[in-house]
C-alpha cells in the first residue's frame, strides 16, 4: 500500500470534539428561529440501513454505474454516515479526488440525513471547505445530520474523514460542508419526468414511489 502523509500544520487540523475553522472562510449561521429536528417514524433505527432514494441517482444509485455509488447507514438522532470508494477515475489534481466528486458526496449524504425529518427534498444551497487533499484509492466516510428546521428549509452539516486505505485517519476532518436543502412535494420532478434514461429498479423507498 502507498504510504501517504500529508503536512498537518495544527493552524488546519480539525479535531472531532471542537471543530474549528480557523482557516476556513465559511459565513454560514444557523437562524434564530431554527427548531430542534423531529424525526419522522419511516426513518430508520440508528445501525439500520439507509436505502438509496433513487436507483438512477449519480450519488447513491446502483443501477447508475458511472456514480459514486455511496451507501449509507443511519447515525444517531437526525444523521447519516455515508461510505464510498475514491476510484481512480474521480481524479482531479494528479492522485487526488476532484473537488466536484467530494461535492457530490456531501450533497448526497446531507440530502440522506434529510430523510430523517423529510419525504423528499432537493439542494437549495452548499458550501464545502476543503481541508485536505483526499487520494485516490481511499475510502472516504461522510458523516452528516440535520442540524434543525425552519417551516421548510432543512439546514444541515457534515464531515468528511478518510477511514481506509491511502492517508486514512479518523481523526482527522479532510473536509466539512453546510447546506440548505428544500423540502418538495410530488409535483416537484413532474416536468421532467420524461428525461429519465432508463428503466429504474422497482421503487424501493417512499421517496422514490413519491417521486416517479
Ligand atoms: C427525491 C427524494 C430525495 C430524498 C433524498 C435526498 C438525497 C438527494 C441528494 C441530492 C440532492 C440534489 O442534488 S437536488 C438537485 C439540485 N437542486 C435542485 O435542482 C434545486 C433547484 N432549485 C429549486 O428547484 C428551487 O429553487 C427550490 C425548490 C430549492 C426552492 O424553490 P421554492 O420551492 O419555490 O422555494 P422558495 O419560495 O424560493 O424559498 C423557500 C424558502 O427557502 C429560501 N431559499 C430558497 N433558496 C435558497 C437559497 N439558495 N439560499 C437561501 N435560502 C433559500 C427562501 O428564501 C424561502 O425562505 P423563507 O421565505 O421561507 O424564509
Amino acid at each position: 500500500m502507498v504510504d501517504i502523509t500529508f503536512c498537518r500544520s495544527e493552524d488546519r487540523r480539525l479535531d472531532r470534539t471542537g471543530l474549528h475553522y480557523r482557516s476556513m472562510s465559511s459565513t454560514w449561521t444557523l437562524p434564530d428561529d431554527l427548531q430542534a429536528p423531529t424525526i419522522v417514524p419511516e426513518f430508520p433505527a440508528s445501525g439500520e440501513p439507509l436505502p438509496r432514494h433513487w436507483s438512477l441517482c449519480f450519488g447513491c444509485g446502483d443501477d447508475q454505474p458511472s456514480g459514486i455509488q455511496m451507501t449509507f447507514v443511519v447515525g444517531d438522532g437526525a444523521s447519516v454516515v455515508g461510505r464510498f470508494e475514491v476510484a481512480r477515475r474521480y481524479q482531479g489534481g494528479p492522485g487526488v479526488i476532484h473537488g466536484g466528486i467530494l461535492g457530490t458526496a456531501f450533497d448526497e449524504a446531507q440530502g440522506m440525513a434529510c430523510r430523517s425529518v423529510a419525504l423528499a427534498v432537493v439542494t437549495a444551497h452548499l458550501e464545502i471547505d476543503f481541508a485536505r487533499p483526499i487520494p485516490l484509492d481511499s475510502t472516504l466516510e461522510i458523516t452528516a445530520k440535520v442540524d434543525g428546521t425552519v417551516r421548510r428549509k432543512v439546514y444541515t452539516s457534515a464531515e468528511a474523514r478518510i477511514v481506509a486505505g491511502p492517508g486514512a485517519d479518523p481523526d482527522v476532518v479532510v473536509g466539512t460542508s453546510r447546506g440548505l436543502f428544500l423540502v418538495i412535494d410530488q409535483t416537484h420532478f413532474e416536468k421532467v419526468k420524461s428525461m429519465v434514461d432508463a428503466v429504474p429498479a422497482a421503487a424501493g423507498t417512499a421517496a422514490e414511489a413519491s417521486s416517479f
